[in-house]
Protein backbone atom coordinates (compact mmCIF):
# COMPACT_ATOMS: atom_id res chain seq x y z
CA UNK A 1 0.00 0.00 0.00
CA UNK A 2 1.76 3.17 -1.22
CA UNK A 3 -0.11 6.29 0.32
CA UNK A 4 -0.10 10.18 -0.76
CA UNK A 5 -0.47 12.72 1.40
CA UNK A 6 -1.61 15.73 -0.75
CA UNK A 7 -0.02 18.96 0.06
CA UNK A 8 -1.18 22.25 -0.49
CA UNK A 9 0.52 25.51 0.64
CA UNK A 10 -0.61 25.93 3.72
CA UNK A 11 -0.72 22.23 4.78
CA UNK A 12 0.91 21.49 8.55
CA UNK A 13 0.49 18.40 9.36
CA UNK A 14 1.56 16.62 6.12
CA UNK A 15 4.70 15.13 7.24
CA UNK A 16 3.52 14.05 11.16
CA UNK A 17 1.25 12.08 9.12
CA UNK A 18 3.70 10.32 6.86
CA UNK A 19 6.01 9.63 10.03
CA UNK A 20 2.60 8.21 11.50
CA UNK A 21 2.08 5.89 8.74
CA UNK A 22 5.30 4.91 8.44
CA UNK A 23 5.32 3.90 11.93
CA UNK A 24 3.21 1.46 11.03
CA UNK A 25 4.60 0.02 8.08
CA UNK A 26 2.63 1.46 6.02
CA UNK A 27 4.60 3.45 2.70
CA UNK A 28 3.57 6.54 2.32
CA UNK A 29 4.45 9.93 0.32
CA UNK A 30 4.27 13.46 -0.10
CA UNK A 31 2.27 14.57 -3.39
CA UNK A 32 2.27 18.63 -4.45
CA UNK A 33 -1.17 19.16 -5.24
CA UNK A 34 0.15 20.63 -8.79
CA UNK A 35 1.76 17.86 -9.34
CA UNK A 36 -0.88 15.52 -9.99
CA UNK A 37 -2.28 11.99 -8.24
CA UNK A 38 0.18 9.57 -9.10
CA UNK A 39 -0.89 6.28 -11.10
CA UNK A 40 0.56 4.14 -8.29
CA UNK A 41 -0.92 5.28 -5.03
CA UNK A 42 -3.68 3.17 -3.43
CA UNK A 43 -4.74 5.71 -0.70
CA UNK A 44 -4.86 8.92 -0.35
CA UNK A 45 -4.91 11.39 2.90
CA UNK A 46 -5.91 14.75 2.76
CA UNK A 47 -3.99 16.63 6.01
CA UNK A 48 -4.28 19.02 8.17
CA UNK A 49 -3.80 22.34 8.24
CA UNK A 50 -5.01 25.82 7.18
CA UNK A 51 -4.74 25.57 3.41
CA UNK A 52 -5.06 29.30 1.70
CA UNK A 53 -4.61 30.41 5.24
CA UNK A 54 -8.03 29.42 5.71
CA UNK A 55 -9.43 32.68 3.45
CA UNK A 56 -13.21 31.91 2.13
CA UNK A 57 -14.12 29.11 4.49
CA UNK A 58 -11.51 26.65 5.50
CA UNK A 59 -10.67 24.21 2.73
CA UNK A 60 -12.67 25.92 0.04
CA UNK A 61 -9.77 26.83 -1.88
CA UNK A 62 -8.20 23.92 -1.80
CA UNK A 63 -11.16 21.65 -2.92
CA UNK A 64 -10.86 24.28 -6.07
CA UNK A 65 -7.37 22.19 -6.95
CA UNK A 66 -7.78 19.62 -10.20
CA UNK A 67 -6.01 17.33 -7.93
CA UNK A 68 -9.54 17.02 -5.77
CA UNK A 69 -11.09 15.67 -9.46
CA UNK A 70 -8.46 12.91 -9.38
CA UNK A 71 -9.15 12.34 -5.73
CA UNK A 72 -12.97 11.72 -6.60
CA UNK A 73 -12.53 9.25 -9.70
CA UNK A 74 -10.40 7.38 -7.11
CA UNK A 75 -12.90 7.38 -4.12
CA UNK A 76 -15.41 6.26 -6.31
CA UNK A 77 -12.89 3.67 -7.34
CA UNK A 78 -13.33 2.39 -4.02
CA UNK A 79 -9.17 3.42 -3.06
CA UNK A 80 -9.40 4.65 0.57
CA UNK A 81 -9.36 8.16 1.06
CA UNK A 82 -9.31 10.05 4.90
CA UNK A 83 -9.27 13.43 5.29
CA UNK A 84 -7.93 14.62 8.73
CA UNK A 85 -8.99 18.22 9.94
CA UNK A 86 -8.51 20.72 7.14
CA UNK A 87 -8.65 17.65 5.31
CA UNK A 88 -12.07 17.05 6.49
CA UNK A 89 -13.00 20.71 5.82
CA UNK A 90 -11.55 20.22 2.46
CA UNK A 91 -13.18 17.00 1.66
CA UNK A 92 -17.04 18.31 2.84
CA UNK A 93 -16.04 21.41 0.58
CA UNK A 94 -15.32 18.75 -2.39
CA UNK A 95 -18.12 16.80 -1.89
CA UNK A 96 -16.78 13.59 -0.86
CA UNK A 97 -18.34 13.79 2.30
CA UNK A 98 -21.79 15.18 2.88
CA UNK A 99 -21.99 18.21 5.34
CA UNK A 100 -19.67 20.96 6.70
CA UNK A 101 -17.25 22.09 8.92
CA UNK A 102 -18.08 25.52 10.01
CA UNK A 103 -16.97 28.08 12.55
CA UNK A 104 -16.86 26.31 16.50
CA UNK A 105 -19.48 27.92 18.42
CA UNK A 106 -16.95 29.18 20.88
CA UNK A 107 -15.57 31.25 17.51
CA UNK A 108 -12.19 30.30 18.58
CA UNK A 109 -9.44 28.10 17.64
CA UNK A 110 -9.59 25.57 20.09
CA UNK A 111 -6.65 23.12 20.94
CA UNK A 112 -7.47 20.13 23.51
CA UNK A 113 -7.47 16.84 23.61
CA UNK A 114 -10.98 15.10 24.02
CA UNK A 115 -12.79 11.93 24.14
CA UNK A 116 -14.51 10.15 21.32
CA UNK A 117 -16.91 7.46 21.42
CA UNK A 118 -16.39 5.00 18.48
CA UNK A 119 -19.80 4.67 17.02
CA UNK A 120 -19.35 1.75 14.74
CA UNK A 121 -16.94 -0.74 14.31
CA UNK A 122 -17.90 -2.00 10.81
CA UNK A 123 -15.88 0.16 8.17
CA UNK A 124 -12.21 0.28 7.78
CA UNK A 125 -11.29 3.51 9.70
CA UNK A 126 -13.06 1.98 12.98
CA UNK A 127 -12.26 -2.05 12.68
CA UNK A 128 -9.00 -2.18 15.14
CA UNK A 129 -11.91 -0.34 17.64
CA UNK A 130 -15.35 -2.05 19.36
CA UNK A 131 -18.02 -0.06 18.79
CA UNK A 132 -18.60 2.08 22.24
CA UNK A 133 -15.09 2.24 22.89
CA UNK A 134 -13.58 5.29 24.50
CA UNK A 135 -10.39 7.08 22.83
CA UNK A 136 -8.36 10.35 23.49
CA UNK A 137 -7.51 12.34 20.41
CA UNK A 138 -6.34 16.06 20.04
CA UNK A 139 -8.32 18.75 18.19
CA UNK A 140 -7.00 21.69 16.79
CA UNK A 141 -8.95 23.88 15.06
CA UNK A 142 -11.17 26.98 14.61
CA UNK A 143 -13.73 25.67 12.49
CA UNK A 144 -14.57 22.21 13.75
CA UNK A 145 -18.36 22.78 14.16
CA UNK A 146 -20.28 19.48 11.46
CA UNK A 147 -23.01 21.40 10.57
CA UNK A 148 -25.92 19.32 7.73
CA UNK A 149 -29.13 19.48 7.20
CA UNK A 150 -31.41 17.43 9.12
CA UNK A 151 -32.63 14.68 6.53
CA UNK A 152 -29.01 14.21 5.83
CA UNK A 153 -28.04 13.73 9.20
CA UNK A 154 -30.80 11.32 9.86
CA UNK A 155 -29.67 9.20 6.73
CA UNK A 156 -25.93 9.45 7.94
CA UNK A 157 -27.15 7.66 11.50
CA UNK A 158 -29.38 5.36 10.10
CA UNK A 159 -26.74 4.11 8.03
CA UNK A 160 -24.29 4.16 10.43
CA UNK A 161 -21.99 6.51 8.57
CA UNK A 162 -21.18 8.08 11.90
CA UNK A 163 -17.10 7.11 13.11
CA UNK A 164 -16.66 8.97 16.46
CA UNK A 165 -18.95 11.08 18.15
CA UNK A 166 -17.27 13.63 21.55
CA UNK A 167 -18.15 12.16 24.34
CA UNK A 168 -17.22 12.19 28.05
CA UNK A 169 -14.79 10.14 29.69
CA UNK A 170 -17.29 7.43 30.65
CA UNK A 171 -18.40 7.54 26.51
CA UNK A 172 -22.07 9.24 27.78
CA UNK A 173 -22.56 12.28 24.74
CA UNK A 174 -23.95 15.45 26.39
CA UNK A 175 -23.50 18.95 25.25
CA UNK A 176 -20.52 19.71 27.44
CA UNK A 177 -18.73 17.04 25.60
CA UNK A 178 -19.10 18.87 22.52
CA UNK A 179 -15.96 21.03 22.50
CA UNK A 180 -17.34 22.84 18.88
CA UNK A 181 -21.10 22.61 18.49
CA UNK A 182 -21.13 19.67 15.96
CA UNK A 183 -25.01 18.08 15.65
CA UNK A 184 -25.26 15.51 17.38
CA UNK A 185 -21.77 15.79 18.56
CA UNK A 186 -20.29 14.51 15.51
CA UNK A 187 -16.76 14.36 15.05
CA UNK A 188 -16.14 12.35 11.92
CA UNK A 189 -17.83 10.28 9.29
CA UNK A 190 -17.71 8.42 6.31
CA UNK A 191 -19.19 9.28 2.85
CA UNK A 192 -21.44 7.34 0.35
CA UNK A 193 -18.60 4.70 0.05
CA UNK A 194 -17.32 3.44 3.88
CA UNK A 195 -13.92 3.92 2.08
CA UNK A 196 -13.85 7.49 2.36
CA UNK A 197 -13.87 9.51 5.44
CA UNK A 198 -13.99 12.98 7.53
CA UNK A 199 -12.71 13.39 10.76
CA UNK A 200 -11.95 16.45 12.57
CA UNK A 201 -9.68 14.79 15.58
CA UNK A 202 -5.64 14.23 14.76
CA UNK A 203 -5.18 10.32 15.00
CA UNK A 204 -1.70 11.04 13.43
CA UNK A 205 -1.13 13.21 16.20
CA UNK A 206 -1.65 10.29 18.79
CA UNK A 207 0.07 7.34 16.42
CA UNK A 208 3.81 6.98 17.83
CA UNK A 209 4.50 5.46 21.31
CA UNK A 210 6.92 8.54 22.05
CA UNK A 211 3.71 10.64 22.23
CA UNK A 212 2.47 8.52 25.38
CA UNK A 213 -1.01 7.83 23.61
CA UNK A 214 -1.77 5.38 20.57
CA UNK A 215 -5.31 5.57 19.99
CA UNK A 216 -4.65 7.28 16.47
CA UNK A 217 -3.32 4.08 15.08
CA UNK A 218 -6.40 2.04 14.59
CA UNK A 219 -7.83 4.76 12.03
CA UNK A 220 -4.48 4.76 9.86
CA UNK A 221 -4.46 0.88 10.05
CA UNK A 222 -7.16 0.87 7.97
CA UNK A 223 -4.63 1.69 4.95
CA UNK A 224 -2.77 -1.13 6.14
CA UNK A 225 -5.87 -3.60 5.85
N1 LIG B 1 -5.32 21.43 12.46
C1 LIG B 1 -5.90 21.81 11.35
O1 LIG B 1 -5.98 21.09 10.38
C2 LIG B 1 -6.47 23.21 11.32
C3 LIG B 1 -7.88 23.20 10.84
C4 LIG B 1 -8.47 24.46 10.27
N2 LIG B 1 -7.69 25.14 9.37
C5 LIG B 1 -9.20 25.23 11.32
O2 LIG B 1 -8.64 26.01 12.06
O3 LIG B 1 -10.36 25.03 11.45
Amino acid sequence: MTVAVIQFGGSNCDRDTVRALDALGIDADLVWHEDGLPESVDGIVLPGGFSYGDYLRAGAMAAQSPILDAVRERAQDGTPVLGICNGAQIGCEATLTPGAFTINESARFQCEHVHLRVETASTPWTAAYEEGDVVEFPIAHGEGRFEIEDDELDALESDDRVLFRYCNEDGTVTDEANPNGSKHNVAGIVGERETVAVMMPHPERVSLPDLGNTDGQGVLRAFAE
